[in-house]
């Protein structure tokens, strides 16, 4: 692979979004500056901080942006203010529904994985979870977060509908991906209840065939929530609609040891965007206790989806390191943490190939002991 120029939008959002974007920059720069690569940045308003800006969490200019670019980097968006706030009627959440589904980015891809060097740290027991290793497939455009919604004289209702079109891309999108993996599937619905998972149920068994060599297997999304703790290795390749997906993702990400561990790429025909799959986490803004990582590998799925595989890997390894060498924000080691810039500097140096041992060695002089 010969260099490559990518521009990238930015959307850094609110909370710790800035922060993690930040640390993620800095490793995609240290990958540019290792591989010849040029990346681009534009960096663009969407949330709370585009309300305030703008009024609108989604401006035009945002959205002109994104579909200019090669790729785009999101941190995380939302605020307590409309949090806290139901009857605010803008919200920073309906900018990122509204881009997901102007840049039809139907299909949202979590890996999870359970590290070894991480068991110790986890709240849940290591022989359960030693080996786990799944992608969810959270389809991203439709279902009840997309239909129509409002309040009636004394109640609410939010819709929820799919069609055959929906269903079937992403399903062939998650076939393909377990015939590359362990090929298992298990689809996770609520088919005993709703009519929309029915037609999920349906159109997987259609397409079944189709994929001779992959096991395809079902589950009640209540089953689901248990089992992914019970025995999360059990599962290789999870498809399921946008809120069960959206939900299970989080409870997935206790399996890798924090939220701020689990990276995601929600992809279209025409977009792609990454993304760390969890919130603004607005307790941690401005603190330096956010984890990065998340941000970072999800940096690592970009440059996968730009072909840059051995970039990638080394993205990945760089992150390894620092699980490996104990450098961790708080969540996952309080008693001798890292700041958020530590974590994204010692994996920006990983990347650029500087010895671990050298690494150390410098950051004693600058007085970071913690690091060690
Ligand atoms: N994609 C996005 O931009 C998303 C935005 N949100 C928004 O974020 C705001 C906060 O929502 P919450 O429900 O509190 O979810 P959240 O994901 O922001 O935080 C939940 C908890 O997860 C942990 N956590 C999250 N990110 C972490 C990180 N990088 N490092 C270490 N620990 C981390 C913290 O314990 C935190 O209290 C809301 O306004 C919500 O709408 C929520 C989820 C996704
Ligand atoms: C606005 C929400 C749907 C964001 C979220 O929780 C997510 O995408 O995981
Ligand atoms: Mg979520």
């Amino acid at each position: 692979m010969g260099i490559l120029r990518k521009k990238i939008a930015v959307l850094a959002g609110d909370g710790i979004g800035p922060e993690v974007c930040h640390e993620a920059i800095k490793v995609l720069d240290a990958v540019a500056e290792r591989f010849g690569h040029r990346f681009t940045y534009d960096y663009q308003l969407m949330g709370a901080c585009a309300i305030d800006a703008t009024g609108d969490p989604l401006p035009e200019s945002t959205l002109a942006a994104c579909r200019a670019a090669d790729a785009i980097l999101l941190g995380a968006i939302g605020d307590p203010k409309y949090d806290n706030n139901p009857a605010a009627k803008v919200r920073p959440e309906q900018g990122l529904l509204r881009l997901r589904k102007e840049l039809g980015l139907y299909a949202n891809i979590r890996p999870v994985t359970a590290y070894d060097i991480l068991l110790p740290h986890s709240p849940l027991k290591a022989d359960r979870i030693a080996g786990a290793d799944m992608l969810i497939y959270r389809e991203l455009t439709g279902g009840i977060y997309f239909g129509e919604k409002g309040r009636t004289e004394n109640g609410a209702f939010d819709h929820c509908t799919y069609t055959r079109p929906e269903i079937t891309r992403i399903a062939h999108l998650a076939f393909q991906s377990a015939q590359n993996r362990r090929k298992k599937l298990t689809l996770v619905d609520k088919a005993n209840v709703l009519e929309t998972s029915r037609l999920w149920r349906e159109v997987v068994q259609e397409l079944a065939p189709a994929y001779p060599d992959v096991a395809v297997d079902y589950l009640f999304v209540d089953n689901a929530a248990m089992q992914l703790i019970l025995n999360p290795k059990q599962f290789d390749v999870m498809l399921t609609e946008n809120m069960f997906g959206d939900i299970l993702s989080d409870e997935a990400s206790v399996i890798a040891g924090s939220l701020g561990l689990l990276p995601s790429a929600s992809v279209g025909d025409k977009a792609a965007l990454f993304e760390p799959i969890h919130g603004s986490y607005p307790q941690a803004k401005g603190r330096s206790i956010a984890n990065p990582i998340a941000t970072i590998l999800s940096i690592a799925m970009m440059l996968e989806h730009f072909g840059l595989q051995e970039a990638a890997n080394v993205v990945k390894d760089a992150v390894q390191d620092a699980l490996a060498q104990n450098v961790l924000t708080p969540e996952l080691n309080p008693t001798s943490s890292s700041t958020t810039e530590q974590v994204g500097t010692h994996i920006a140096q990983c990347v650029l190939g500087f010895p671990t041992s050298q690494l150390h060695r410098d950051n004693i002089k600058a007085g970071m002991s913690t690091i060690i």
